[in-house]
């Protein structure tokens, strides 16, 4: 599903709240959504510490970027709640901390946006009311192009770039924000391998800087070496929530049907089943989940 172009979301909650530096970042306790009378996620207890680099996994319509979006605050919950650094999003006032890459499509919808303009757009939780553009504010958006490989196109219209340089302009724009978590929702789908490796080397320098990072992937490609854990949706359930199963990036998706005529049927008996077009696979690679 598509995001809406969002990022740093203001809230429109009442009251402050000072979250403490070293809580968990995401929580979801008994988390319920219903969507159009029907039950979407139902029942999620999830916690992400700083600092971890997690995977959301899945088939498709496992619930995986209503997971994400109801952490972010942007769908309310049926039942259960969610927390941001330990405060619920409607009274969640450091948006800042937060860098969500949406969906590549979503970006420009049509507004002739240049690259410099979106990825300044990342620095909105940052300015203040009285002083709008700071010099640092022009400096974080200059290293979050160069970071992205983009300084040369930063005048151009969103629009005239490729899919993946588009994605590369809405990490580009998280960046910007310098936040301490960053959410990405499927940043490898449909993005040309030169871009992948890009973000892939993006986020490993994050990490080693003590980033939280908390992605949508039904491919991970590059990035499956980066993934310390791994969460795996099945109909709105979770039921995998550990260390990344081997050769996830290429076996245990949605649609893999590879025949290995060397690899024995065993290995898969905990983690088993949770991908409903893998589960039709006649192989299953030792460790991996299909
Ligand atoms: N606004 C909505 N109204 C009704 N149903 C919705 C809405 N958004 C999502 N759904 C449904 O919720 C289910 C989960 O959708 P979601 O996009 O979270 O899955 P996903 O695991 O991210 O799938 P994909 O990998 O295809 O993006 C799907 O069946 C989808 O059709």
């Amino acid at each position: 599903m598509t995001a809406p172009v969002a990022h740093n979301m203001p809230s429109e909650g009442a009251g402050q709240a000072a979250p403490a530096p070293s809580a968990t970042a995401f929580r979801m306790t008994a988390g319920r959504i219903s969507l159009d009378g029907r039950e979407i996620l139902r029942g999620i207890d999830l916690a992400i510490e700083p600092g971890e680099v997690v995977a959301v996994l899945g088939a498709n319509g496992s619930g995986k970027s209503t997971l994400i979006r109801a952490l972010l605050g942007l769908i309310p919950l049926s039942g259960g709640g969610t927390e941001l650094y330990g405060v619920p999003p409607a009274r969640f006032r450091e948006w800042w901390r937060i860098g969500y890459v949406p969906q590549r499509l979503s970006v420009g919808g049509g507004v002739p946006a240049t690259v410099r303009e979106v990825v300044a757009s990342g620095r909105i939780a940052r300015q203040s009311r009285l002083r709008l553009t700071s010099a640092a504010d022009r400096a974080a958006v200059a290293r979050a192009l160069a970071e992205v490989g983009l300084g040369d196109r930063a005048g151009d219209p969103v629009q005239s770039l490729s899919g993946g340089q588009q994605q590369r302009v809405l990490i580009a724009r998280a960046l910007a924000g310098e936040p301490d978590a960053f959410v990405l929702d499927e940043p490898t789908a449909g993005v040309d391998a030169a871009s992948q490796r890009l973000l892939a080397d993006t986020l490993a320098d994050l990490i080693k800087a003590g980033k939280t990072v908390l992605l949508v992937a039904h491919e991970l490609g590059p990035l499956e070496p980066l993934i310390t854990r791994a969460v795996v949706l099945r109909e709105g359930c979770v039921v995998h929530d550990g260390p990344p199963p081997l050769a996830v990036g290429a076996h245990a998706l949605p649609g893999h049907d590879h025949v290995h005529p060397h690899a024995p049927q065993a290995g898969a008996e905990a983690l088993s089943g949770w991908s409903d077009a893998a589960l039709g696979a006649p192989h299953r690679e030792p460790g991996s989940l299909t």
